[in-house]
């Protein structure tokens, strides 16, 4: 039998002058589980973190950790009594306790104890040899390793983590996220972690909870979200896409790449036909025709390119089809066609979702 969530929250709803920033929000995390509330600024990720935290109160719903009620209308368990580790951002280390005292802070146990399970901890984070120093001695990044490692010390069995690698510059911060994922997992907490950027929800997580104007929109391990988004906008929030729009006539739409099928829309009906730019397939123009037609990539479609960018591990080329739409396309490695060159694009069938364009309201 798998083991109960340590985190459940049900129809959580927190409302600022009238306006629903956290609307009707549930989920679970088991034991060991890592997942990440993604989504853009302001769309109520920290406020449901702060309100399971303890420190904002629900108009709402309920919170159970580690199976025990710790809120609901009638009561709210203070944050200090939710056993809950809580790492953020601008987190503080103790300016006046070395390393090994900060990260002892909240533990019981003798001295000897204390040091050990510091020690330890440290060793973990690549920090043992810095025990005795202080806060001040250690680079930022250093510091933010120590932070963790408090939090981590008293072995929480759900951790609460807010943007807590934004600040770290990037290679620092791909190395403190895999060592912090591994010291978590080690110890089994159950963690749920805020964050605004897909890479690092992709990164981290077992499961992506992608929030919107204050709703949990779509859940989901990763590699789910990403390849079965539930609309447009989830699609574009993980990469650039193209979008090419068509009306529905008979279940089928037709676009320059052909006929698609559009299954249970109603005639008439706008639809959006999304394609990310690393599924485009280009082709060369071979005296103004292309490749033929195939069941995986439909219709080919011919387009000049407008401009080509080499931007690291992939050139970024940019299409105008002869017939409508300007495309981007991704190839890896330098490929950099002039401007004006005729090429032909097909997009996978499999890769595409078709989305119901949202009415104006
Ligand atoms: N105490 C408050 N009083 C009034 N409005 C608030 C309060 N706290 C948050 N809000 C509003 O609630 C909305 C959600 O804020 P929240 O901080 O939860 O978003 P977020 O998704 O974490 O954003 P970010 O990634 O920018 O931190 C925002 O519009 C914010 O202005």
């Amino acid at each position: 039998m798998p083991d109960a969530p340590r985190v459940q929250i049900a129809g959580l709803t927190r409302r600022f002058g009238g306006r629903a920033v956290v609307d009707d929000v549930s989920l679970s995390i088991a034991p060991g589980q890592v997942t990440c509330l993604l989504g853009p600024s302001g769309c109520g990720k920290s406020t449901t973190l702060r309100m399971i935290a303890g420190v904002d109160r629900p108009d709402a719903g309920e919170i159970r950790l580690d199976g025990r009620l710790v809120c609901d209308a009638a009561r709210s368990v203070p944050p200090e009594d939710r056993g809950v580790g809580l790492m953020f951002q601008d987190f503080a280390l103790f300016p006046h306790m070395s390393v090994a005292d900060n990260v002892a802070f909240g533990l019981s146990g003798s001295r000897a104890e204390k040091r050990a399970r510091a020690q330890a901890l440290l060793g973990r984070v690549s920090l043992d040899r810095h025990i005795d120093a202080y806060p001040h001695e250690l680079s930022g990044g250093e510091q933010q390793r120590v932070a963790l490692a408090r939090a981590i010390a008293p072995r929480p069995r759900v951790m609460l983590m807010d943007e807590p690698f934004s600040g770290l510059d990037d290679r620092l911060r791909d190395e403190i996220r895999d060592q912090t994922l591994e010291v978590l997992k080690e110890e089994g907490t159950a963690v749920l972690l805020v964050t605004h950027e897909p890479q690092e929800a992709m990164r981290m997580a077992d499961e992506i909870a992608l929030m919107r104007e204050g709703r949990i929109v779509q859940t989901g391990a990763p590699y789910n979200i990403y390849n079965n988004p539930v609309d447009r906008e989830a699609a574009g929030f993980f990469s650039d896409i193209n979008v090419i729009s068509g009306e529905v006539n008979g279940a089928l739409t037709q676009t320059p790449f052909g006929q698609f099928l559009a299954p249970g829309v109603p005639d008439g009906t706008r639809v959006d036909i999304v394609i990310r730019p690393q599924h485009l397939r280009i082709d060369f123009d071979r005296a103004g025709r292309g490749p033929n037609p195939t069941p995986q990539d439909g219709t080919p479609a011919r387009a000049v390119v407008e401009r080509a960018r080499f931007i690291g591990r992939e050139s970024l080329v940019e299409f105008r089809l002869e017939a409508g739409p300007c495309l981007t396309a991704t190839v890896p490695s330098v490929f950099l066609p002039k401007p004006g060159t005729p090429m032909w694009l097909a997009i996978r069938r499999d890769r595409c979702f078709v989305f119901p364009q949202a009415k104006e309201s």
